[in-house]
């Protein structure tokens, strides 16, 4: 079990209080100029991958306090009942074993007196085997072609890892290229199998419990579309395969149990990855390539658990997190990945984070009287300069920023990366710094503009500065480093859990509008006026109805 305490009432929050009291009031511009060493005390590094916390409005005393907190709220045997597969994911009565699926060492992990590691083992040989066996063409479609193309239809962690890394590792991809379909809309599939060649095709329908509507749908609808245009000749076992907990649906929906790939309750949606959900990035990127993420997110497992929290970077992460969230009010955290290959990884973690921490009552079943897990957002730069940066840099709300970047790009065209990499740079310095009225009123006298038009111009030329990153610096994204960058950001998520004192490895919030949807889907085609729900809801749906001439 967890332990449980409200942070608020630890002593290390009245102490940090205190500090928010007198910090709110300084500057980072102050802090950098009073302290050189600030760099130096402020930064943490793990492998090549260095993270640069001094940007936020913290000093060393906040750390300690911060430390304090989590000391307090007993995250050190949080992070043991994880590791150790106790039910720490209560309300659903399950282990949380994600780091189990990557656990490089072997060392046996029980669940229920059991050890799950020669299951783990023998999956990842099962996906081993038929990754081979595709990519090398020995794996033939009906006709007796070789597979170019593979469809993963699944959604929510059944298809945003997946997605997100195949995206991120595309300088690794081999023979076979990836398409992923997740959305209910029609279109999406549609558009998918528009150019595919149903000979060379293979699906992998990716559901944890093979019963979620948008993946069913979507994996009747790439049936229908198969069996079309092979003219009722493809064989469905040659291609579609599984990936669920579910063996009973899989094998009702007509796919051999040699061609399904289990994983277990004790993986959540949102962490399955590093699972047989991961089969799409195996025949994408090879089994070695896909061993070396799992390695990556083993150290970083090993780093979180055995590093002293003054050096522990998730742990890091997660405490400024919180100061941010809970003491200066910051409603999100934006991910900006200097990395065009990166350009899914906020999406990723809009799941990863939002579902776990999005959640207002304590594991003692009251609701908090605090803030928990905060909106995730972002989007590579600089396209994100041009966007939404203004708000960042000039808006009334702040924008916590971790900025990530590789030192060496896949792609080393011309000065491209460093061109990028400056603008990694400026950000960062720009935010914390900012701009004086002083500033601006020298360079406007310098540009030779009058009296009146400095005056008038100056206010808006001003940059407060003081606002909150962190810099994420690495040599080069491959699979390793992806691995742990994943696996950093996980084990930020769980240690917040963890303070806020709420469960986050449920997703009741996910439930209601499923049901509802349910329940409206055959009102949709009924002749009759609608008059069950709101008046809101009933008027919507009757004039989609009218709409549609139904
Ligand atoms: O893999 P399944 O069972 O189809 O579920 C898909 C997704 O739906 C959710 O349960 C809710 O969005 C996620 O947690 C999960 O990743």
């Amino acid at each position: 079990m967890l332990p449980k305490h409200n942070p608020t009432q630890t002593s290390a929050w009245q102490k940090l209080e205190m500090q928010f009291m007198t910090l709110q009031a300084s500057h980072l511009r102050e802090l950098f100029a009073e302290d050189p060493q600030r760099f130096e005390t402020l930064h943490a590094k793990f492998e090549d991958i260095l993270v640069d916390y001094s940007k936020n409005l913290v000093i060393g005393e906040t750390i300690k306090d911060l430390i304090e907190l989590a000391n307090e709220v007993e995250l050190r045997d949080a992070i043991d009942a994880m590791f150790r597969g106790d039910k720490i994911n209560q309300t659903e009565d399950r282990s949380v074993l994600h780091v189990a699926l990557r656990n490089r060492s072997n060392k046996p992990v029980l669940v229920d007196g059991e050890d799950v590691m020669p299951e783990v083992n023998r999956v990842l040989q099962q996906m081993k085997g038929f990754s081979d066996k595709l990519l090398s063409g020995q794996w033939k479609g009906f006709s007796g072609k070789v597979i170019t193309d593979i469809v993963n239809i699944g959604i929510g962690g059944s298809d945003l890892g997946p997605y997100m890394v195949t995206e991120a590792l595309r300088p690794y991809w081999k023979s076979i290229t990836p398409h992923f379909v997740s959305n209910v809309d029609g279109t999406h599939i549609a558009e998918t199998v528009k150019h595919l060649n149903p000979e060379t095709t293979l699906f992998i329908i990716a559901s944890k419990t093979f019963t979620t509507q948008e993946t069913m749908t979507n994996a009747e609808s790439a049936r229908a579309w198969f069996l079309d245009k092979t003219g009722g000749k493809g064989e469905v076992a040659k291609h579609f395969v599984a990936v669920s907990t579910n063996t009973t649906e899989v094998t009702k929906f007509g796919i051999a149990p040699e061609n399904m790939f289990v994983f277990w309750d004790w993986v959540g949606g949102r962490y399955s990855l590093w699972s047989s959900i991961g089969l799409s990035i195996i025949c994408t990127i090879g089994f070695e390539n896909f061993e070396q993420l799992l390695d990556g997110a083993h150290a970083m497992d090993n780093h979180f658990k055995n590093e002293p929290f003054e050096k522990n970077i998730p742990v890091l992460l997660a405490l400024i997190g919180v100061w941010h969230n809970n003491f200066f009010g910051a409603a999100s955290e934006a991910i900006l990945p200097y990395d065009q290959y990166l350009h899914r990884f906020a999406a990723y973690f809009q799941q990863g984070n939002m579902e776990s921490n999005g959640k207002s009552i304590d594991r003692d079943g009251d609701p908090v009287t605090y803030q928990t897990g905060p909106l995730i957002w972002g989007e590579p730069g600089t396209n994100g300069q041009h966007a939404f940066y203004q708000l960042i840099h000039q808006g009334t709300k702040i924008v916590p920023c971790d900025f990530i970047a590789p030192a060496i790009s896949h792609n080393p065209l011309g000065d491209h990366h460093d061109k990028l990499l400056s603008n990694f740079f400026a950000q960062t310095e720009a935010l914390m710094k900012g701009k004086t009225e002083e500033e601006v009123v020298k360079e406007l006298t310098a540009a030779g503009q009058s009296k009146d038009a400095i005056a008038f111009h100056t206010p808006f030329r001003v940059f407060d500065g003081n606002r909150p990153t962190n810099s994420i610096l690495f040599k080069q994204l491959t699979p390793r480093t992806l691995g742990s960058l994943i696996a950093m950001y996980e084990h930020k998520i769980f240690t917040q859990g963890v303070i806020w004192n709420i469960f986050s490895f449920d997703q009741w919030g996910v439930e209601l509008g499923k049901v509802l949807a349910k329940k409206i889907l055959p009102e949709l085609t009924a002749k009759e006026e609608i008059t069950s729900h709101d008046s809101s809801t009933n008027g919507l749906i009757n004039y989609f109805k009218r709409l549609k001439s139904i």
